[in-house]
């Protein structure tokens, strides 16, 4: 497994928040105990077996529908199929995001068969080690989509920023309800070199944000406090920590470093989780 900054400091004593937890299986205490914040990141090793990360990630790396994010053309991050972020209200694109979406659950399903894809052993899994049970995130009265594989372009960053749902949530249709959005990543395959998931401490409100950006989504690097987490995945680590807390990653090369994602939301503990994409 790859080891930065974060593992050694997993023995500090003289603080309440390690930055990382590292274990083998998906707990419902330690997603409680991340809620809570006594850890900034989680990270399940070898959750998914590395040889069909391989496997898998060849096959999703042909899909025809990668493509950088509508909201960030500039940026050298693609994904398979429109996510929720970059509808921002827009009623047209809301259509073809929810369209796409029942169609992009069942591409990633059968791309992935006869194996189980990475995001549906999540989806099964929260269900059931979470009390109440998970299910998709319903918005609009319909089926959102969930389990995104997205590819970083050679030497490209993904800059510091925030994933909030309510900031992308422009009509009323908010129940006001979710507590916390965690983002979920399984990947499938690291860069040779860089591609580091850095993640800091601080959780800025829309107003914190819009004084240390430097453009409508990003935070300026030389704004921002020191980071906790500095963490090199691998092929097969599923990694989970508050999206609302800064987070980047870093430049990768000689990859291209894949990965599925979605987030999950929390509106406590005798409530259903939620995930979405
Ligand atoms: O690819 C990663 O390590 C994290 C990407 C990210 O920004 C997210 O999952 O919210
Ligand atoms: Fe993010």
């Amino acid at each position: 497994m790859g080891v930065g900054v974060a593992r050694k400091e997993v023995t500090r004593t003289d603080v309440t928040t390690l930055p990382i937890k590292a274990t083998t299986v998906l707990t419902r205490q330690d997603l409680v105990d991340l809620v809570q914040g006594k850890f900034i990141a989680l990270c399940i090793t070898d959750y998914y077996p590395k040889w069909l990360c391989e496997q898998l990630c060849k096959r999703l790396l042909k899909l025809p529908e990668f493509a950088r994010y509508l909201r960030a053309q500039n940026v050298g991050v693609q994904r398979t199929g429109m996510t929720f972020f970059e509808t921002k209200g827009d009623p047209a694109l809301l259509e073809q995001y929810y369209a796409e979406a029942q169609r992009m659950r069942t591409t990633i399903r059968n791309t992935c068969f006869p194996y189980l894809s990475p995001i549906d052993k999540l989806r099964v899994e929260l269900e059931e080690v979470w009390f109440a049970g998970a299910r998709l995130e319903n918005i609009h009265g319909r089926p959102m989509m969930v389990g995104i594989a997205r590819m970083f372009e050679d030497s490209f960053e993904l800059p510091p920023h925030q994933d909030v749902l309510a900031r992308d949530i422009v009509d009323n249709s908010s129940d006001g309800t979710l507590l916390s959005q965690l983002s979920a990543n399984i990947y499938l395959r690291e860069a040779k070199f860089g591609g580091e998931l850095e993640i800091w401490g601080i959780k800025p409100s829309y107003q914190e944000f819009l004084k240390l950006a430097c453009d409508d989504l990003h935070f300026d690097q030389n704004k921002l406090p020191p980071s906790e987490v500095l963490y090199k995945p691998c092929a097969g680590d599923l990694v989970l920590f508050d999206s609302g807390r800064v987070h980047a990653v870093r430049p990768s090369k000689q990859g291209p470093r894949v990965s599925m994602s979605c987030f999950v939301g929390y509106r406590g503990q005798n409530m259903p989780l939620t995930y979405w994409s």
